[in-house]
């Protein structure tokens, strides 16, 4: 053996490696927190001050990020034997946009920014009143667009939105898709669409995604025929053609993704209690701070994480008065497994209450991963992190639990067409949402990859839009427009397909949730799926930390296996919840006679506002708008 006395320290290359991933972590951590104080302090508060201090930080740590990633490659990462570090070394290998040079990250970084300013800071006026000109999209014109009934103001603020803010950001999104392609380049991925699929750790993800669109759309079609009926009773044949696509402006949001407000009139079974508790909420004299600890409470009800006293310190739960910030909603790591905050400008409604769970998902999966190194501090992948928040709201959602916390009367009973009622409602969020999901990223990956030039950006995005979710513009539009960047995270480089897959795997975790809980069981007719409420079941919440404490630190099927059993995604949960509301939608189309799917549309989409005039004024065109 080794003579005591003399150290002999033998130069393990793995044991070494591991060393420098420690050393690099704390500095990442660090650094990352700084950062993302930064990105905070611009978010909540946006002035020139605020842009030029986040910029400037961002730099600095691009510039480490090179410095470092030029030693790191130097390690034979490849050849070592434990997984574990040969995973945190591959994720530390990618730079991303750091990559860029010093003057071009700082465009990028400048170039989004912007776009997250026009469209966060972006007024209308409004439609009876046209001195009244400070809108903003939260809350007034989602509200606008959430309520009104009046097919003119909501074409009003439809269009108005998108000349405000769209429109203004062509030539940035132009100039960022080819910096962004540039930095995928420099990564050695082939566009930016394969440097945003990496996450998905899968060659064929896009074929995935596509083979459970499939899966869905049988149900989607069904549910898009029984909604254009139920607008085409309201609005009659002038505004809705009973065989065509429905009119975007029609469905109660901004962009026609949910279409949960218009729940109201176009009820199955009306005349039964309302499940929108938004009324009751307000009665009961809901703050969003009680929404919030609500949803806290339903957490720690599964033995799951409380929040820690600063994340009620540092978040900001209300829109603050008497300055200019991103009201969009977010969920926010600092990366020192201390300080966690959102930023939410909360109003009192039961949609606002499921958003509230949606934040305080990602705020639990970063309380569960916070031990893990920096690197690992994420999703499996990231529509694991869209979907933890929705798990906990599908039992929220139902009639028994809203029962539970004293927002529907007790009395009230789940009878076949309640129950037809509930399921619809939850359509109009999850089925309605998955096209349009599967659409925003379809179109940027085809503009990535080329296939979508910036002269045909707008006709191909209807073109899609028309296509998968069966929708048409109120108004006719041109290559003048730009109704891409008219939502958040197109302007915002948010990738979007996260969405998509949360909404199919959070069925599948919620089927295997309510297993666990004991709440739901295939061959007991008399506990449906639907009607599974995983509250205060520790077992649940016990299985569901298992894989949330693993953040990134494995490929998704594992994190996903350890929950559902299964290595794939697929949308058997969601079928399987949305059976009975399946099988009634079909009854009810074919009683209707309705016409399942759509013609093309007969709205224009043109080069120029100037060739739209001249295609409107010929004698044909004419006739056919008579
Ligand atoms: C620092 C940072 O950015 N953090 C990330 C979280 C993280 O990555 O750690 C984050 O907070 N992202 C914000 C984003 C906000 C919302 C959103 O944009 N939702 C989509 C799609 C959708 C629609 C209906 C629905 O029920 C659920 C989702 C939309 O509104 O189009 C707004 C409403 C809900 C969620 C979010 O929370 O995902
Ligand atoms: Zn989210």
């Amino acid at each position: 053996g080794l003579d005591p006395e003399q150290e002999v320290r033998v130069v393990d290359p793995e044991q070494q490696a591991r060393h420098y991933l420690q050393l690099l972590d704390r500095e990442y951590g660090r650094r990352a927190n700084a950062e993302t104080l930064a990105e905070w302090a611009y978010a909540a508060n946006i002035t020139d001050q605020t842009l030029q201090r986040k910029l400037n930080i961002s730099a600095e740590h691009a510039k480490f990020q090179k410095q470092q990633w030029l030693e790191t490659i130097k390690y034979p990462w490849q050849t070592y034997r434990d997984p574990d570090i040969r995973r945190q070394f591959q994720k530390y290998s990618v730079l991303g946009t750091a990559a860029l040079s010093e003057e071009k990250f700082d465009k990028l970084e400048k170039l989004v920014s912007e776009m997250e300013s026009i469209y966060s800071t972006a007024k209308v006026c409004d439609y009876n009143d046209a001195t009244q000109c400070d809108l903003s999209l939260e809350p007034e014109l989602t509200e606008r667009l959430a309520e009104s009934r009046d097919p003119k103001e909501l074409s009003h603020v439809w269009v108005e939105w998108r000349h405000a803010s769209g429109e203004k950001v062509r030539s940035q999104f132009e100039h960022y898709v080819a910096l962004s392609n540039e930095a995928a380049v420099l990564n050695n991925f082939t566009d930016a669409s394969a440097y945003w699929l990496k996450d998905y750790e899968a060659d064929d993800f896009q074929d995935q995604v596509k083979a459970l669109w499939d899966q869905v759309k049988p149900l989607y079609q069904q549910l898009h025929a029984y909604v254009r009926r139920r607008l085409h009773d309201k609005y009659g044949d002038d505004v809705v053609n009973r065989r065509g696509p429905i009119p975007a402006h029609l469905l109660g949001n901004m962009w026609a993704q949910t279409w949960n407000n218009i729940f109201d009139f176009t009820i199955p079974f009306p005349g039964k209690q309302s499940i929108d508790v938004t009324e009751e909420m307000v009665k009961q004299g809901y703050t969003p701070l009680r929404m919030f600890k609500l949803s806290e409470e339903f957490f720690v009800s599964l033995n799951l994480s409380a929040m820690p006293e600063l994340f009620w310190k540092n978040s900001i739960l209300e829109k603050p008065a008497g300055r200019e910030l991103i009201c969009h909603a977010s969920a926010w790591d600092f990366y020192d497994s201390k300080d966690f905050r959102i930023k939410m400008c909360t109003t009192v409604t039961m949609k606002q209450l499921f958003v509230v769970h949606h934040e305080m998902g990602h705020i639990q999966y970063y309380l569960q991963y916070k031990h893990q190194p920096t690197v690992y501090k994420g999703g499996a992948n990231p529509g694991f992190h869209e979907a933890v928040g929705d798990v906990m709201a599908l039992s929220v959602s139902t009639p028994k639990h809203l029962r539970k916390v004293g927002l529907l009367d007790s009395s009230s009973t789940d009878d076949p067409e309640a129950t037809i009622n509930y399921l619809y409602l939850q359509g109009l969020q999850k089925v309605a949402f998955l096209p349009f999901a599967y659409v925003v990223d379809l179109w940027r990956w085809a503009v990535f990859q080329g296939e979508i030039t910036s002269d045909a950006y707008n006709c191909n995005w209807w073109k899609l839009r028309g296509q998968y979710q069966g929708i048409e513009p109120p108004v006719d539009r041109t290559e003048e427009d730009f109704d891409p960047g008219a939502k958040y995270h197109v302007i915002a480089s948010v990738p979007y397909i996260r969405y998509f897959v949360s909404f199919i795997i959070q069925f599948q975790f919620h089927r295997a949730l309510c297993i666990e809980a004991g709440e739901y069981d295939p061959k007991d007719e008399t506990k449906p799926l639907h009607e599974c409420d995983i509250y205060q079941s520790t077992k649940a919440g016990n299985l569901l930390s298992k894989m949330l404490q693993m953040g990134s630190s494995k490929p998704w099927p594992d994190a996903m296996e350890v929950v559902t059993g299964q290595r794939l995604m697929d949308a058997s949960g969601l079928l399987e919840y949305f059976r009975p509301l399946h099988k009634w939608l079909e009854a009810e189309n074919a009683k209707t006679g309705e016409y399942i799917g759509w013609d093309p549309t007969d709205k224009h989409c043109v080069q120029t506002r100037v060739e739209l005039e001249k295609l409107k004024a010929q004698p044909g065109e004419a006739e056919m708008a008579e």
